[in-house]
């Protein structure tokens, strides 16, 4: 069965419907059961068995991944159009993408908003700094500023 966010987000497939979207279209909401999946993409920092603050676990992602992406849904599949944008648009880069999926968990969703001071999602940071979402990353893409600012960044292997 599918479910479509007011045509921005991507039709989402599961068994449970447990989640409405920002535009107020209630939709299936599962990642992938895939721990594969998850597991290209996770942060150095691990939230789990940690006893740290949400936002010592925020600011050691930030440090420890140089592109970082706070977002709805995981790369491989994004569970809104923004996020889904921002990923596609850091993917035509050879740089490693790490990523949280805060509709996991609704108390880092709101840390990551109060981290940056930023309403919305997805949050892209490179080298530690707060970047924004998928307009502003799009639009750093067609200036060449994304390319200068992801220079230094080790390529995947
Ligand atoms: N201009 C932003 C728009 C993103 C946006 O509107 N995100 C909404 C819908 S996914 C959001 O995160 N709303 C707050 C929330 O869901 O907590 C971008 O391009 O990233
Ligand atoms: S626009 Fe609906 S969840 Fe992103």
């Amino acid at each position: 069965m599918f479910s479509f966010c007011n045509s921005i987000c991507l039709p989402l497939m599961s068994s449970q419907l447990t989640r409405s979207c920002y535009h107020g279209m209630r939709y299936f909401a599962t990642v992938s059961n895939d721990p594969d999946t998850h597991d290209d993409f996770k942060p150095a920092n691990k939230l789990e068995n940690s006893n740290i603050s949400l936002a010592d676990v925020i600011e050691q992602d930030v440090k420890d991944n140089p592109v970082m992406i706070y977002m709805k849904g995981v790369p491989d599949f994004p569970q809104c159009g923004f996020s889904s944008l921002a990923v596609r648009v850091l993917q035509q880069y050879d740089v490693p993408l790490s990523a949280r999926n805060i509709l996991e968990d609704p108390e880092l969703k709101n840390a990551v908003k109060a981290f940056s001071n930023w309403p919305t999602f997805p949050q892209v940071f490179i080298k530690g700094e707060f970047i924004g979402g998928s307009d502003i990353v799009l639009n750093m893409h067609q200036t060449g500023d994304l390319k200068e600012k992801l220079k230094d960044i080790t390529s995947k292997q």
